[in-house]
This record gives structure tokens, C-alpha cells and sequence, in this order.
């Protein structure tokens, strides 16, 4: 009579099927897929999937060790000799496993990048983790942030815990290279790169951020820290994290990563050392924003404004053809008019600026239009800023000057807050030919203007249609502003209404340099790019307050 066949050890059909399925393993995207970090959650998360395959690859082990000491060798063997004494049953050694020993290895590996990364943003809570408890580190991150729901939007609060290592969107350890997470991250994704120069000042921090609204790109920032803080990269960063839906995708998560380089722009080694990391073709775009930007500083020291604005465009738009980058957003300014004949002002105005700082936008416009003439592959737009104002409703980003401020929203700002130690504002002349004699400015919302940038950088794809015909080159420049000038008394009631402050002002003498009415023709940028700045001076004022009321010293102090 034949014995019944032995039981089959592999249940799925195969071993490594079987090994497989018993390693956690669903569907084929779980090996092709490998892991990418997200936020701490995601780490917890794969953290436990290696524990679950450890635990099941130890009962396969177990089971099998069993199976061993069970099986005779046989028959006789199997007989115990009925007056032999039995010896004492040692347990079978514990196999060493490859794939138990591969698996430990990487939960290892991945709770180390989980702390380095979390370290970059969490560093509050590292007292309370002990050697490295990532999970409680997670608890902790939650209840935080459910605590911090509490807390009414439109709190005024000043209380320091908004800002500095307090903040759970602060890091205050980040200095000039800061590379979010970018160890896992880097080589993921085909989403088109786009390079903001300046990333971490007040413009830059915005267009990031718009940027990353749209999920459909991997911003690299360079700064050099001058006028600016690597901790509003980090804001910008959490903040369109938090906006992520759960159910986000690791690309979508991946938009959210900014890749920040340390970097001087008049030095072309500096820039060409940052594209040699993203090889030929690997940025899509520019969108070139640093600069100094100060009028009465750029006429004591105008040299230092034609390297640091007109030789380090140069140097970028050098290296950005020699890697075939040939798209540039270029941040310009309603300066290069000058004093304008007419207002508002038409893009089709002369341009002749009077300061240095506005000769050097004016040198680089023409610098780009020339290239974009000379070359077919390159594209340009130039954004001709009139007035931003504001910060992001959320107040986490916003408008951090180093020193006492020069202009007047900042300076009314840093007055309501007590960072400057005066009540009373000097209003640079009323007797301009204006409504109430002060100068008038067009001022557009920060968040408005950065849309603009998102609009420019899509009308340079080879598809666009703002260019018209080739021969005349791919280059336009735009005026970003809302068409409505608003005196320097206007915007003072404006604020004492955001405020609550009790603004005092007195008249003084002119300031060099300064143009009675500066209000932009908008239609140009409406009609092409479909730009639109309809946020009002309230609305500007009320999301300025709430950035300075939340976060009395900005970002905290200057390297
Ligand atoms: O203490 C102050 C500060 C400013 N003002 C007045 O407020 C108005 C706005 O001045 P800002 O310095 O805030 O802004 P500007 O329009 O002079 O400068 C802005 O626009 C310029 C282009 O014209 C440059 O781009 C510059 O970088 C940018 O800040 C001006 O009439 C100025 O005289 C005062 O009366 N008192």
C-alpha cells in the first residue's frame, strides 16, 4: 500500500513564494517600490512593516527548526532503547538567517535616517525620546500639533513658542546646506526641477511655496544667506506638507522637499558645482530672484551692486546654457521706469532708471533679452515688481529685513511690535503731485505676486504663446501689480486698523531717489499670463500683522 504523499512545506506553491508572501509582500509594486521618507508617520510606518516581516520570517524559522527536531533519522534512531537513560533535549541552536539578518540590518538603517531627518525638524522633542523611540517621537509630533489646533488662527499671540526651536516649522540647527531628507530623495522622481535663486528671502520663500502648490515640481533653492533664513525653507516645506491630502502620493510628497544649496552667485564655480548635481538638461527652469535691493545703499557702494546683481546674473546665465538650462524667470522691478511719463505705466514704457539698483535691473533685462535673441533655445520672462506686501495667511512665512527696516510696511510692522523703538514714522515729503502730497505705490499681495512667477515659468514652455513670432525672441517682460496706487498716508490708517497701533507720523524732507507715483498697467500680464492681483491693502496689512504679531523676531537672529 503506498504512504500518503509527505505535507508540502512551501503553502503558496514555492518557497520563495511562499517566503515572499510571508515577508509582507502583497503586490508587485511592494518590490518594485522601495521605501521613500515622507514625514516621521511614513518611518513608523515602514518601521513596522520590517517588524511584521521579521516576526513572520521567525515563525518560518521556528516552524522549520521544529520540523527538524521532530523528523527521526530514522526508524531505529526514532526507537528510544527502553534501559538507556535519555539525555537532557538542548534546544536547537538559533539558525542564523540571511534574510532575518537583512531585515534587522535595514530596520536599523531606517530608524537612523528616520532620527537624522526628523532631527532637521522635530529637534524639540529629542529630550523626550531617549536613545531614539521613533514612535514616541510620533506621539509627540501629534500632540503637538493637536494642541496646536487649538489655538485660534487669529491669535495675536506674541509668545516666543511661535518661533525658534520652540516651533515644530523651525530648525534651528539648519545652517547653509540643508538638504531635506534629500538622501532618500533625490534620484526619485522625473518632476521637472526648477532652481529659485534667493529661495529663502521673503520672495523666494512664497514662490516656493506656490510652487510646491501645484505638486507638479521639485524646487532646488540657492541662497546665501545675506538678507534671508534657511528656517523659512523649513516653514515653506511643513506648510505644504500639512496641505498634502492623506492620502498623498510619495511624488506628491516629494514636491514638498526643497533641496536648499549654500551658494555665492558671484562665484561661477559655486553655481556650476550645484547644476554638476543635477547634470545636463536636469533643471527645467529658473527662476532667478537674489539680489541686493536696497536704492540708497546701491548709490555708496555700486560696485558691490554690479557684481552682486549684474556679474552674478551673468555667471547664472553662463552656467545655465553651458547645461542646457534655457528658461528664466527673471525678478525685475517697477524701478527700471524710472520716473514714468505716464501713469499707470504700460510695459511698452522706456527704461531708464535713475539708482544703480535700478541700472542693474535693467543691465540684467537686457542681458537676457539679448540672449534670448541670440539663441533659440532660450526663453525669458522679466517680472517688474511693483509694492509687495503681506505674508501667507497661515503666518508661519513672511517678510524677515535684517536691521531696522527701510521700507514702509516692514518699518510699520516692526513699530506695532516694539522691534523699533519709536512711535512716530517720518513720512518722506508731502508735496508730491499726488492726492494727499505723499508718494503713491501700487501694492500687490506676496502671495499674488509669487503667482505671477508660477504663471511666467509655464509660459515658457516650448508651447507658449506670449512670445508671438520667433524672430523677435523669446523674451517679455511683465509688470506684476494690481493697477491702484496707495498713498504713504493710505497705507498708514491701513495699519493702524490691522494693528490696533497708534500710529504717529511728521513730515520730513524727501528721500533721494524717491518717485512720486509708481502704479502699474496690469492688463499686459492679465490678458498673456492670466495674472490677476485682486487681494486688497486689508487683506495685505491683516496677513502682515499676523506674521509679525506671531513671530515678533522673524526667524530669529542673522548667522
Ligand atoms: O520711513 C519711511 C519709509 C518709506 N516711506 C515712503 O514710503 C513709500 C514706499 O517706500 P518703500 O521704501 O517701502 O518702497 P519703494 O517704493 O521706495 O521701494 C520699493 O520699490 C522700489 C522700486 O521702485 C525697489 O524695488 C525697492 O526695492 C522696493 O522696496 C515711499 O514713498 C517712501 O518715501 C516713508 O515715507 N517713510
Amino acid at each position: 500500500m503506498r504512504e500518503p504523499p509527505a505535507e508540502w512545506e512551501w503553502r503558496l506553491g514555492t518557497q520563495p513564494l511562499t517566503e515572499i508572501w510571508d515577508m509582507g509582500y502583497r503586490e508587485l509594486r511592494d518590490v518594485q517600490m522601495p521605501f521613500r521618507a515622507g514625514d516621521v508617520k511614513d518611518f513608523v510606518k515602514e518601521l513596522k512593516r520590517t517588524d511584521h516581516k521579521i516576526e513572520m520570517r521567525q515563525k518560518r524559522l521556528d516552524m522549520m527548526a521544529k520540523k527538524l527536531a521532530a523528523k527521526p533519522d530514522s526508524e531505529e534512531a526514532a526507537k528510544p532503547a527502553e534501559d538507556v537513560a535519555m539525555p537532557p533535549v538542548e534546544p536547537p541552536p538559533k539558525p542564523t538567517d540571511e534574510i532575518l539578518i537583512e531585515l534587522e540590518e535595514s530596520k536599523h538603517r531606517t530608524a537612523w535616517v528616520a532620527l537624522r531627518a526628523a532631527r532637521e525638524v522635530h529637534l524639540q522633542h529629542f529630550g523626550k525620546i531617549g536613545t531614539g523611540d521613533i514612535e514616541l517621537l510620533l506621539k509627540e509630533i501629534e500632540n503637538e500639533s493637536e494642541n496646536g489646533k487649538q489655538v485660534p488662527a487669529s491669535s495675536t499671540s506674541t509668545d516666543a513658542g511661535d518661533v525658534g526651536s520652540g516651533s515644530p516649522m523651525t530648525n534651528p540647527r539648519t545652517e547653509h546646506l540643508n538638504i531635506l531628507f534629500s538622501p532618500l530623495t533625490t534620484t526619485m522622481s522625473n518632476l521637472p526641477k526648477i532652481l529659485v535663486t534667493g529661495g529663502s528671502g521673503y520672495i523666494g520663500s512664497h514662490v516656493i511655496y506656490t510652487l510646491q502648490q501645484t505638486r507638479r515640481y521639485k524646487v532646488i533653492s540657492l541662497d546665501n544667506g545675506h538678507n534671508s533664513h534657511s528656517n523659512a525653507l523649513d516653514r515653506v516645506s511643513a506648510l505644504s506638507r500639512s496641505e498634502l491630502p492623506e492620502n498623498a502620493s510619495e511624488q506628491e510628497i516629494e514636491t514638498t522637499v526643497i533641496e536648499n544649496h549654500s551658494c555665492d552667485l558671484t562665484r561661477r564655480d559655486e553655481i556650476r558645482a550645484v547644476f554638476e548635481k543635477y547634470g545636463k538638461g536636469g533643471i527645467w527652469g529658473v527662476v532667478h530672484i537674489a539680489a541686493y535691493k536696497a536704492v540708497g545703499e546701491s548709490v555708496e557702494i555700486p560696485l558691490t551692486y554690479y557684481e552682486n546683481n549684474v556679474a552674478a546674473t551673468l555667471y547664472l546665465l553662463q552656467v545655465m546654457n553651458e547645461f542646457d538650462c534655457t528658461r528664466i524667470v527673471y525678478s525685475s522691478s517697477a524701478t527700471v521706469y524710472g520716473i514714468p511719463p505716464t501713469i499707470p505705466i504700460p510695459e511698452s514704457t522706456r527704461l531708464k532708471a535713475d539708482s544703480p539698483y535700478g541700472k542693474t535691473k535693467v543691465a540684467c533685462e537686457t542681458m537676457i533679452d539679448d540672449l534670448c535673441h541670440s539663441d533659440s533655445r532660450w526663453s525669458g520672462i522679466s517680472l517688474r515688481y511693483f509694492n509687495p506686501a503681506g505674508a501667507h495667511p497661515s503666518g508661519q512665512i513672511g517678510e524677515h529685513p535684517k536691521g531696522r527696516p527701510g521700507n514702509l510696511l516692514p518699518l510699520l510692522a516692526h513699530m506695532a511690535v516694539g522691534r523699533v523703538d519709536a512711535t512716530t514714522l517720518k513720512v518722506f515729503g508731502n508735496d508730491y503731485p499726488t492726492p494727499d502730497g505723499t508718494c503713491v505705490r501700487d501694492y500687490l499681495h506676496i502671495l499674488d505676486l509669487a503667482s505671477g512667477h508660477l504663471l511666467a515659468l509655464e509660459a515658457l514652455s516650448d508651447d507658449s504663446k506670449v512670445f508671438g513670432s520667433s524672430s523677435t525672441g523669446r523674451y517679455k517682460g511683465y509688470n506684476l501689480g494690481q493697477g491702484r496706487g496707495i498713498s504713504v498716508l493710505q497705507i498708514i490708517e491701513a495699519m493702524r486698523k490691522a494693528t490696533g497701533f497708534d500710529y504717529q507720523y511728521e513730515i520730513i524732507g524727501r528721500r533721494a531717489g524717491d518717485v512720486p507715483d509708481l502704479t502699474a498697467d496690469p492688463t499686459l500680464a492679465e490678458k498673456e499670463l492670466g495674472f490677476k492681483a485682486d487681494q486688497d491693502l486689508a487683506v495685505m496689512c491683516k496677513d502682515l500683522w499676523n506674521f509679525q504679531s506671531k513671530n515678533p523676531d522673524g526667524y530669529g537672529k542673522f548667522e
